[in-house]
């Protein structure tokens, strides 16, 4: 453990730090270091700014965006202190010529006299309005702006990419993470498992994210237990005790051989199942009946190895089957490769020709998983072409965010000293908004957010029944009037500094993911849709309009033609 300077505590109950270790105050970039060095010779460190952290388009060409990271940030913040060896290797890395009253003051600082106002985590959000706004002495929020702009970014994006697989897999599947293997590292990985849950993923394979943030753990097997197996021989222990306890088979091997003769050869009136496929793999028998003497509770098997038509599902149903007799329910098959629409439909088919040929109740609604390369287009395509998968695991595409790789978050100043800030660009949507602003979300009749509206900070709230002009930021002729039936303030206080104010609890992970679902709910059906969605309004206040556009005027300089 380092020894972390002195100087004084940051306010309020003790928070832990972040999940990840290597989240510290230097990891950040150089720059920050060198500015804050500046504001310090400059004896400008302590000028009061503020600071907005917001994104500038939604990603994956949609029209919303999960907000998350949040409390990693108010985590960092909170216990954002330097080491003496954090000191020595900034002094080593800056110019010998940095005077050591700048180390002296980096040894006593913290976020004490940082606010942090902040959208709720899982919150739907939109572009321009600010996720976060952080208010404090310059050169200690300078140095916050690359760690929070990092912990925000990956967190939203990949929770808005669950949300979007979410969409479109429906709500009554089941979506599980299988994203740890291709994430991008450790970090990836883990943030990945949290924040597609909390984008709606029901669960991860992922053990570690299992025992970090609680998020339900599940899982198959994979294709190399079945082929470890040659044949039944080498089944050594094949006794397996009947689920109420009553007696024991002591030949499960051989009550899963009985089953495979009786579906090969169907005695019964129908011949159904008859001509569907002649001699199974024995190797995967021997896999698959292994499998369900060590779960026979939660039998599950992965049928494409070999055949899934002509041996994983014949195999997966004599086995079920054998544990059906003893009193156990099979919990289903995955599918990982071919035509998943086509063979889902197949094995569904086929399942219930079991349910029916051998009276075994709801045979036919047994699960079927289905994985490989899934991403939101494969899942459309299933969709039109119409499956009978319950649960889609899925990996790559989900974790790495293949679609879009980041959200593009950005850190801008928009008032120092009480003084509102611009930053000017030719591409108008990169001009930044200034002021210190209130933003709120504005419901109509229909229930549904019409819109967003950023204000100064000292303007008069919206109210619930009272018209208000919502401008366009920029673009002079959009505007619209708004009655709205419900005006909900977005930013909240999640880390008072010493202002004394209350600060926001954080949420456990499961509150913030049924947020997120509950908001995603709530949002225009058009907004929502994959293809062409509508824009979400986000505007600003007449004040606010007439004043960007002042400063905007008084800040660019006049061009001279000759
Ligand atoms: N019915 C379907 N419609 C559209 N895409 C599908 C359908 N079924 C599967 N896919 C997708 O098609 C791709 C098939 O990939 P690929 O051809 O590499 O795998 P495979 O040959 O089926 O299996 P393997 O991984 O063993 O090579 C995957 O991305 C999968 O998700
Ligand atoms: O396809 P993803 O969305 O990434 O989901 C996870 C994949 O990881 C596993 O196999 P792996 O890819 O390691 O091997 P395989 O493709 O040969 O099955 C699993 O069988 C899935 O196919
Ligand atoms: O449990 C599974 O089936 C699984 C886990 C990770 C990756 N692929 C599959
Ligand atoms: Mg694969």
């Amino acid at each position: 453990m380092e020894v972390k300077a002195n100087g004084p505590r940051a306010p309020g109950p003790a928070l832990p730090g972040p999940t990840n270790p290597m989240v510290t105050p230097l990891l950040t970039d150089l720059y920050q270091f060198t500015m804050a060095y500046a504001y310090w010779k400059a004896t400008k460190h302590q000028e009061r700014a503020v600071f907005d952290l917001y994104f500038r388009r939604n990603p994956f060409g949609g029209e919303y965006t999960i907000f998350a990271g949040l409390e990693e940030c108010i985590r960092f913040i909170a216990n954002f202190r330097f080491t003496e060896a954090d000191i020595s290797f900034i002094h080593d890395s800056l110019p010998g010529s940095c005077e050591n009253g700048f180390f002296d003051y980096l040894r006593g600082l913290d976020c004490s006299e940082v606010e942090v106002y902040a959208i709720p985590e899982g919150t739907v959000v939109f572009p321009k309005v600010p996720l976060m706004r952080i208010e404090g002495p310059v050169a200690v929020v300078q140095l916050l702006e690359t760690p929070l702009v990092n912990l925000v970014n990956y967190a939203s994006l990949v929770a808005t990419n669950a949300a979007r697989h979410r969409f479109v897999a429906g709500k009554s599947k089941l979506l599980l993470e299988f994203g740890l293997r291709r994430a991008q590292g450790p970090d990836g990985g883990i943030g990945a498992s949290k924040y597609c849950y909390m984008g709606g993923f029901d669960a991860t394979s992922n053990v570690a994210a299992g025992k970090l943030f609680g998020i339900p753990l599940r899982g198959t097997h994979s294709h190399a237990f079945v082929s470890s197996f040659m044949s039944p021989d080498e089944i050594i222990d094949k006794s397996l005790q009947c689920a109420d306890g009553s007696r024991s088979c002591e030949d499960f091997v051989s009550l899963v051989q009985t089953w495979l003769n009786k579906i090969q050869h169907p005695m019964q009136r129908s011949k159904t199942l008859r001509g569907t496929f002649g001699e199974t793999n024995q190797s995967e028998l021997a896999a698959f009946t292994s499998y369900a003497l060590a779960f026979p509770k939660s039998f599950l098997a992965l049928v494409d190895t070999y055949d899934v038509m002509r041996s994983g599902i014949p195999n997966f149903c004599a086995v079920a089957l054998a544990l059906n007799d003893l009193g156990y329910k099979a919990g289903g098959v995955r599918l990982d490769s071919g035509d998943l629409a086509y063979l889902s439909c197949e094995v569904r088919k086929f399942f219930s020709v079991i349910e029916k040929e051998f009276g075994v109740a709801s045979f036919g609604k047994m699960n079927i998983t289905a994985s490989n390369d899934l991403n939101e287009e494969t899942l459309d395509a299933l969709n039109k072409q119409g499956h009978e998968v319950d649960t889609f695991g899925i990996g790559t595409y989900l974790v790495t965010c293949f679609a879009q790789p980041a959200l593009g978050c950005v850190f801008k100043l928009v008032e120092i000293n009480n003084q509102p800030r611009i930053k000017l660009s030719e591409d108008v949507s990169k001009v930044s908004i200034p002021c210190k602003k209130r933003c709120y979300r504005l419901y109509g009749r229909e229930g549904y957010a019409l819109l967003d509206i950023m204000t100064g900070e000292n303007e008069q709230a919206p109210k619930a029944g009272e018209r208000i002009l919502c401008r366009h930021p920029f673009s002079e002729s959009k505007r619209a009037y708004v009655v709205p039936q419900k005006v909900e303030e977005l930013l909240k206080c999640y880390w008072p500094g010493s202002s004394g104010k209350a600060r926001e609890e954080l949420p456990p992970l499961k509150d913030i993911r049924e947020r997120c679902i509950e908001q995603l709910e709530q949002m225009r059906p058009d907004h929502m849709r994959r293809l062409n969605p509508t824009p979400y309004k986000v505007s600003v206040s007449t004040k606010l309009y007439d004043f960007i556009h002042f400063l905007w005027l008084n800040e660019a300089p006049v061009g001279e033609l000759q």
